[in-house]
């Protein structure tokens, strides 16, 4: 079953017109099977009832005339027979009757020797004995009246007994046409029901085979319209990837096998996407560098100056009164010193761990500048000057008091200012430089807020 859902689409297609065709090649084996029994029943009727029954009709009729020709005789007798040769006539009829037996048993033992009949053979079998039987007492009879007719004059008694022995004869001859009537019915009816079952069936079978075929070929449909559909979707994705620019998620396709049309196409699209997922990715990683490099100091890993001019004309332009921010102006103190004392590279380190100690002791949202040699800029957001210079004293504090070994202890100076709305940028940094120079004035190692 599973190796015929991974199954090529033309597997599948060919899959279900064969099951379709073995189904239609049952149901036609199996019609002709049943019309050629039906037709076989309806041959026994007219190849052996219809036929028998017209012998037993015209062999009863015969014994009607016998009858007859008996009543005739008993009552013309000794008043001048009119029948020209009484014997003759009955001889005739006799012979008549016994070629009629003759067929009649002729007929219905060639079609049980021939094994020709369908229906209760053993019931015809039966009948063919009755004739048999009937032939024997019909011969008796007959030599009987054959005897007993070229008597002058026939007493009552003999008459009474010739006439009840021809009576049982005609109840018998009835009987057996009776028995011929009664399988003939039963045959039509049997007949009759094999071909209402049979067409039962058949309907039966149609409908099993259309709900098979159905079936069969809303799965398929299903499993194609699902696989297309996430085909689709990949492609959606991606589209949308591209669209925004964001990462494309790469595709696991190790476990997918190109079994047939579709899984072949979704097998190049995985990999199309993994290809693009890669390309993207080194994409966004070169792009990421490029974005570092230009607006980040390698030394510090700070923002640079080229960023701060672009970040602090975004902050003036979309300031309100809900969107303030402040700014904290930063300066290493003695840093010359440092540098001279310990060497140039020792004033890097420091520059280093005062860049983390800043970024450690900010916000997410706070964003820290280098805006050349050992100065830098702090952008408060969504603080007023009370707040940052809260911020700015912490800052102060944590700096001065940060110790490592083969690190000299070092402190700095700021000025801390709230963007006023309205204003310009030279305005706002005119304000900031004052205040971190008041600092430096002011003995260096603190904090002094202009507003
Ligand atoms: N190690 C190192 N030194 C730098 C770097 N950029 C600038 N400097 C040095 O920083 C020093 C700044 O000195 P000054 O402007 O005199 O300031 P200061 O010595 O800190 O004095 P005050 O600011 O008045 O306390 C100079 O000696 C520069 O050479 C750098 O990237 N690394």
């Amino acid at each position: 079953m599973f190796d015929w859902i991974n199954a090529s689409l033309n597997r599948k297609i060919g899959s279900i017109l064969a099951v379709s065709l073995s189904f239609l090649l049952v149901v036609i084996g199996y019609s002709i099977y049943q019309v050629r029994s039906i037709n076989a029943e309806l041959k026994d009727v007219s190849r052996v009832d219809l036929p028998l029954t017209s012998v037993i009709t015209e062999v009863e009729m015969l014994q009607l005339q016998q009858h007859l020709s008996m009543e005739h005789f008993r009552l013309l007798m000794g008043k001048g027979n009119e029948e020209q040769d009484p014997i003759a006539s009955f001889s005739h009829r006799h012979q008549t009757i016994v070629r009629l037996l003759d067929q009649a048993t002729q007929l219905v033992s060639t079609n049980i020797n021939n094994d020709t009949i369908q229906f209760k053979p053993e019931e015809y079998q039966r009948i063919l004995d009755e004739i048999h039987t009937f032939s024997i007492v019909n011969q008796s009879f007959e030599q009987q009246l054959e005897s007993l007719l070229g008597t002058a004059s026939l007493s009552e008694e003999v008459w009474a007994d010739l006439e009840a022995t021809a009576a049982n004869l005609d109840k018998n001859i009835v009987s057996i046409l009776e028995q011929i009537n009664q399988l003939t019915l039963e045959a039509t009816r049997y007949t009759e029901e094999h071909q209402q079952s049979f067409l039962l069936v058949e309907t039966g079978l149609g409908i099993c085979a259309f709900i098979l075929s159905t079936l069969l070929a809303a799965y398929v449909i299903q499993v194609m319209r699902s696989r297309i559909d996430k085909i689709h979707q990949q492609v959606e994705q991606l589209h949308t990837s591209l669209e925004q620019g964001g990462p494309i998620a790469r595709p696991d396709n190790h476990n997918l096998k190109a079994s047939d049309e579709l899984s072949e196409l979704e097998l190049d699209l995985k990999k199309m996407i993994a290809r693009l997922s890669d390309e993207m990715n080194t994409r966004q990683e070169f792009e990421q560098q490029l974005i570092q490099l230009a607006t980040k100091d390698k030394l510090t890993n700070t923002y640079n100056r080229h960023k701060w001019t672009e970040q602090i004309q975004l902050l003036i332009n979309f300031a309100s009164q809900d969107k303030t921010f402040s700014l904290v102006s930063l300066d290493v103190d003695h840093f010359k010193k440092i540098n001279d004392t310990y060497g140039h590279q020792v004033g890097d380190k420091v520059l280093q761990r005062l860049a983390d100690l800043l970024q450690k002791n900010l916000k997410k949202t706070d964003m820290v500048f280098r805006m050349g040699g050992e100065e830098f800029m702090v952008l408060l957001i969504q603080q007023d000057l009370a707040e940052a210079s809260a911020i700015a004293e912490r800052l102060r504090n944590k700096i001065a008091s940060y110790q490592e070994e083969n690190l000299p202890t070092f402190t700095a100076s700021m000025g801390v200012t709230e963007y006023n709305l309205g204003e310009t940028e030279d305005s706002l940094m005119t304000r900031v430089d004052e205040a971190l120079y008041q600092s430096k004035k002011s003995g260096r190692n603190c904090i002094t807020w202009l507003e």
